[in-house]
């Protein structure tokens, strides 16, 4: 039987001055900032710069940031090669962890482990993800790659990217809107593995494939993709209350529901579900935010969980037209500032991260001879 230990439930395993969560009143800040107000009023790009930096870049270093950004979107043509050897049926999960690895081949100079290298793996990283995404997406299709513009913001030119089309403003936003919300979370599961990964001195490109890996699984960030698929399930509104009773009754987990530290809603739920119910309606189809909404209260009403920012995130990327096995990567491709920030903060202050188990196997076993075993 797991206990709370096994999960690490609580524990302190580090100290950073970058994400500040409070389970209990559901605040969630970066470097002091409330989340409402970078949802509101910030760009993802500046957001990763606060997340980088540790301040608010000015006007003038957030204009420079965007054009590094941009300029650092092409991938190599040796990693569009390779991901043209892979499989078409490749989890867009699989071929992202793939390419980050082998982007650090590309690197130019991987013995150059000072701050100000990292620093710059942080950005190339967080800019050129989008177009791995995007990359796959048109390459799993038979299509041509497209290539990035390098005069747009992230979430416009990964939307570009995506689509070929330029998205409308809103639709821009509401991708902005999602990235910001994602951006960071304190010690989360992948963060963790990528704090681990980068305080053996690994480099910042082994720690980002280590974060991938572990975001991908549905207890983490692929739970949206398997929200989706479950509000696509039920697919009438009148079927939402039954399909969640009979699951719970059967002791499944529903996904996008329940979280380690919030006892209280997720603040960033909250925000995304206001953009699900906005994207009803001006879609003329309010199907999916309105199951959304049974599929929360039933949830509440018989466990008293809330959702996370897994569960409304999928009807608003659903409602934007994002393929579902896209939902993880999207994520990912938020959450790469967060994880680079914090692999600068462990390389900044770093210690190797290696706990202890509780020994519980058997003592003493006598070794017996191979032919000899029964
Ligand atoms: C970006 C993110 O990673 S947000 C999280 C995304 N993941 C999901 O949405 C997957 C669904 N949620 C879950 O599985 C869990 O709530 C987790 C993994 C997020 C957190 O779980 P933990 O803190 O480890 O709680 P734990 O797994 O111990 O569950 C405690 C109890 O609540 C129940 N529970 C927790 N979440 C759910 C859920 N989503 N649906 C049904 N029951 C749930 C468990 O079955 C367990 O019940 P029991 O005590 O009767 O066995
Ligand atoms: O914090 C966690 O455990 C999960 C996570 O990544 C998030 O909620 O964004």
């Amino acid at each position: 039987m797991p206990t709370t230990t096994d999960g690490l439930e609580d524990i302190v395993a580090t100290h950073s001055r970058i994400c500040d969560l409070d389970g209990k009143l559901g605040k969630l800040t970066y470097y002091g900032v409330d989340i409402h107000d970078l949802a509101q009023n910030s760009s993802f790009e500046e957001t990763a710069y606060l997340l980088w930096n540790g301040v608010l870049p000015t006007r003038a270093q957030l204009d420079e940031l965007k054009l590094r950004l941009q300029a650092h979107r092409v991938l190599p043509e040796q990693i569009l090669e390779l991901m043209h050897l892979l499989p078409k049926t490749t989890t867009p999960m699989d071929v992202l962890r793939t390419s980050v690895s082998a982007l650090s081949a590309f690197d130019g100079n991987l013995t150059d482990t000072s701050p100000e290298a990292n620093h710059r793996r942080a950005e190339r990283l967080t800019a050129v993800m989008p177009t791995i995404v995007a990359g796959w997406e048109q390459i799993r299709h038979g299509r041509a790659p497209i290539t990035p513009l390098t005069d747009h913001d992230h979430a416009t030119n990964f939307l570009y990217m995506l689509t070929g089309k330029m998205p409308d403003s809103y639709t821009a936003h509401v991708l902005d809107v999602a990235l910001i919300l994602h951006a960071d979370h304190e010690l989360n599961a992948s963060t963790f593995a990528a704090r681990v990964t980068a305080a053996t001195l690994a480099d910042m490109y082994a720690a980002i494939v280590s974060a991938v890996g572990t975001l991908s699984g549905p207890l983490h960030g692929g739970a949206n993709e398997q929200v989706i698929r479950m509000l696509l399930r039920i697919g009438e509104l009148d079927k939402a209350e039954t399909y969640i009773k009979e699951a719970l009754a059967r002791k499944d987990r529903i996904m996008g529901f329940g979280h380690r530290v919030y006892r209280t809603e997720d603040p960033r739920a909250n925000y995304l579900r206001e953009i699900s119910r906005e994207l009803g309606k001006r879609t003329g189809d309010s199907t999916w935010f309105d199951i959304s909404e049974v599929v929360a209260r039933v949830v509440k009403e018989q466990k008293g969980l809330y959702s996370n920012v897994d569960f409304y995130s999928a009807s608003v990327y659903y409602m934007i037209g994002m393929p579902i096995d896209l939902d993880t990567p999207i994520f990912a491709c938020s959450r790469v500032s967060g994880w680079t920030a914090h692999v600068l903060e462990q390389y900044a202050h770093n210690r190797l991260i290696r706990p202890r188990a509780e020994y519980e196997g058997p003592k003493n076993t006598p070794y017996v001879a191979v032919d000899q075993r029964g």
